[in-house]
């Protein structure tokens, strides 16, 4: 297959690095060449099996525009730009495009995800905290993860409050810890991530997913899939 990865940054570098292991043609374009997705007309998108984009949250709006408009495959790891999320559902539904977005696609996102929800459910008077720490360049503040971990948290029990603490440091790469206390004890669900590399791979795998298919889709619903 043959992929267009958008983003020439830490995670974008490392999807092509794996999308090339795993036997795919890529092509990276970077914000040089793309500015207000200059790059993505419909003749250059129509070349690619399918777009993969670790941008930036004001980049990635203009991108999926972009793609969308022009019916293109496309996997947004990009996080931070949430708001524009129904005009973008509405504009691949109309469009005829293949539209897959999450904001953690490693394993460990997904697992913990999995574990937050039960946890949610056995302790259900507890006071939830989750606690993000990610490296000095972040742009978005919280997390995407820290989102969707307090989305799960909530969807498997409503009446919970869950506050986020969002913490820059170094070059950490994912730091997630959900700590729920009582007057008796304190449970910690923790996930580092080491490296970038299970999202990258994450990503790789979403796009050879995406490939032919047409719809809409947040990554944690097809994850068991890939
Ligand atoms: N869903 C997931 O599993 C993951 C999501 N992310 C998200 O991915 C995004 C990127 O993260 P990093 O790679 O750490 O950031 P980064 O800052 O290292 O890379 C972003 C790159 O996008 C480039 N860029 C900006 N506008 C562009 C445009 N119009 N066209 C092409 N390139 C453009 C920048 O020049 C930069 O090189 C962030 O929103 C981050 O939260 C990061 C890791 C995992
Ligand atoms: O910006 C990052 O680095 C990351 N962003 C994603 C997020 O906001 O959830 C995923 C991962 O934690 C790394």
């Amino acid at each position: 297959m043959l992929f267009l990865v958008l983003g020439r940054g830490k995670t974008g570098s490392l999807v092509a690095d794996v999308a090339h292991e795993r036997g795919h043609g890529v092509r990276v374009v970077g914000e040089e060449e793309n500015r207000n997705a200059a790059a993505l007309t419909g003749p250059f998108l129509a070349g690619f099996d399918a777009v993969i984009d670790f941008t930036t949250p004001e980049s990635v709006v203009s991108n999926m525009r972009a793609c969308l408009a022009n019916g293109a495959h496309m996997v947004v790891g990009t996080t931070g730009w949430y708001q524009h999320l129904d005009d973008m559902r509405s504009l691949a539904a109309r469009r005829g495009a293949g539209f897959l977005y999450g904001t953690g696609f490693s394993i460990g996102v997904q697992a913990t995800l999995r574990v937050a929800k039960e946890l949610a459910k056995a302790a259900p008077h507890y006071r939830f905290t989750i606690t993000e720490t990610h490296h000095t360049d972040k742009k978005d503040a919280p997390s995407g993860t820290a989102l969707s971990l307090r989305q799960a948290l909530q969807a498997a029990n409503p009446s919970l409050q869950v506050e986020i603490v969002s913490k820059r440091e170094g070059d950490v790469a994912g730091l997630h810890v959900i700590e729920a206390v009582s007057e008796n004890d304190r449970i910690e669900l923790k996930l580092e991530a080491f490296s970038r590399r299970g999202f990258a791979d994450g990503a790789v795998r979403a796009a050879e997913w995406i490939v032919g298919k047409t719809g809409v889709w947040e990554f944690s619903t097809i994850a068991s899939e890939l």
